[in-house]
């Protein structure tokens, strides 16, 4: 019976999707691929990335990382279970255009709400389907990731010169600064009572939302930890003035050399030994405020089956990922951060795939930061520990213990 009333409602609002106009996925390097259109008809202009999840489409099309990227989708059927309410990681679809092969046509599962197409056009995202993903990921593997354009209805009538010449004038993803845009602009508060967590909180972090997913305070506050999200723009003083236990900053879209303002207050709070823990963009400030250097990869990770090595333990985790640039530190041990007053840092976790710097932890200052998303939506739950690590950083922290040191001993011991 759920599967009879899970049609009606799809099938009733099937009639909204407009009918499919011809469509076109234009490389900045003239490669074109011809298609029809899927959710909105206009055009989209971004950085075309390929994300390889086979499953939690809603999870990447809302998280936030995704600003300004056109995103192609390898598995081959997208839309299959539809678009809940449940599940987006943000207030809205970030993407900004949508490219994938066959797109279901009728979505089938008990939580679905409506199709995945339905909340494209109701979102006003442009995509594009029955183009070859795996012909566009090769590509974009072979010649590295680069700027596109999706073009349908009225659009798509240009001449490919035309569209190429659109494609070439839209900004690149180097040097934009994306995270201030995708923020909010007031401070909110996600308390331990409402996810599960009886009696009283066990610390308080200030969190800096630079494209923050939804699971991520809920994964803290689960854990009786209350979250003050900030904006992008919070200062030292807005830290201050909530006394936390912690520190956090966000996964978030955009080069991370423009993160200039929150390198900066990164660095007044480690100079106050506040417990600090990063995600994603939160690892490549870290990076920055360590005085490392960040870089583009040429096609960066961006799915839910990502090795990494924690290099402390040696334990090899499965990772969901989403990102374009990295940190250039040195993977051989620990060194002095170029910012010589915050002493030793080592990489403490590594792709397994190509040697990318996916996480760091300071020796002598109580911080430490991954390039992947521990909180796990969509993806799997290996690396859901690093919570645990940074409530243990600020036990630790707050009874006065020589974080530091231990941290250096659990190195010396798994060597
Ligand atoms: N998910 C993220 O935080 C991504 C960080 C950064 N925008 C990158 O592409 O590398």
């Amino acid at each position: 019976m759920p599967i009879v009333e899970s049609n009606k409602v799809t099938d009733s609002n099937a009639a909204t999707s407009p009918t499919p106009s011809a469509a076109v996925l234009v490389l900045e390097d003239g490669r074109i691929f011809r298609g029809r259109s899927y959710g909105a008809q206009g055009t989209a202009l971004g950085e075309a990335v390929f994300a390889t999840g086979m499953t939690g489409y809603q999870e990447t099309i809302t998280d936030p990382s995704y600003a300004r990227q056109l995103v192609v989708q390898t598995a081959p059927h997208i839309g299959n279970t539809g678009v809940n309410g449940e599940d987006a990681e943000s207030r809205k679809i970030w993407v900004e255009g949508y490219v994938v092969r066959d797109a279901a046509r009728r979505p089938s599962n008990w939580r679905s709400e409506r199709s995945l197409d339905e909340e494209l056009v109701a979102q006003g995202i442009v995509g594009i389907q029955g183009v070859d993903t795996r012909a566009i990921t090769r590509h974009l593997r072979e010649h590295k990731t680069m700027r596109a354009g999706i073009f349908s209805g009225e659009a798509a009538n240009a001449s490919d010169k035309e569209l190429l010449d659109t494609v070439l004038a839209s900004a690149p993803m180097e040097g934009s600064a994306l995270a201030e845009e995708v923020s909010i602009d007031e401070a909110y508060v996600v308390d331990p009572k409402d996810h599960g967590w009886e009696g009283e909180p066990r610390f308080s972090i200030a969190a800096v939302d630079l494209g923050i997913k939804a699971m991520t305070p809920v994964r803290f506050a689960e854990r009786g930890v209350r979250v003050h999200v900030l904006p992008a723009t919070a200062t030292l003083e807005d830290v201050n003035a909530l006394n936390p236990d912690g520190f956090f900053m966000s996964n978030g879209p955009g080069d991370p050399a423009t993160a200039d303002h929150q390198v900066k207050l990164l660095r007044s709070v480690l100079d106050e030994k506040l417990p600090y823990f990063g995600i994603c963009f939160g690892n490549q400030i870290l990076g920055r405020a360590l005085g490392f250097g960040t870089y583009k990869l040429r096609y960066g990770h961006r799915g839910i089956n990502q090795p990494v090595m924690d290099r402390r333990t040696g334990k090899v985790e499965i990772t969901s990922q989403n990102h374009g640039f990295a940190v250039d530190a040195p993977l051989n041990g620990a060194t002095v951060a170029p910012e010589e007053r915050y002493g030793r840092v080592e990489v403490s976790h590594v792709s397994l795939n190509d040697d990318v710097v996916e996480g760091l932890a300071c020796l002598d200052i109580p911080a430490f930061s991954v390039q992947y998303h521990p909180e796990a939506a969509a993806g799997p739950h290996d690396a859901a520990y690093l919570f645990d690590r940074f409530i243990d950083l600020m036990a630790e922290t707050k009874a006065g213990g020589a974080t530091a040191t231990k941290n250096q001993n659990k190195t010396e011991d798994n060597k």
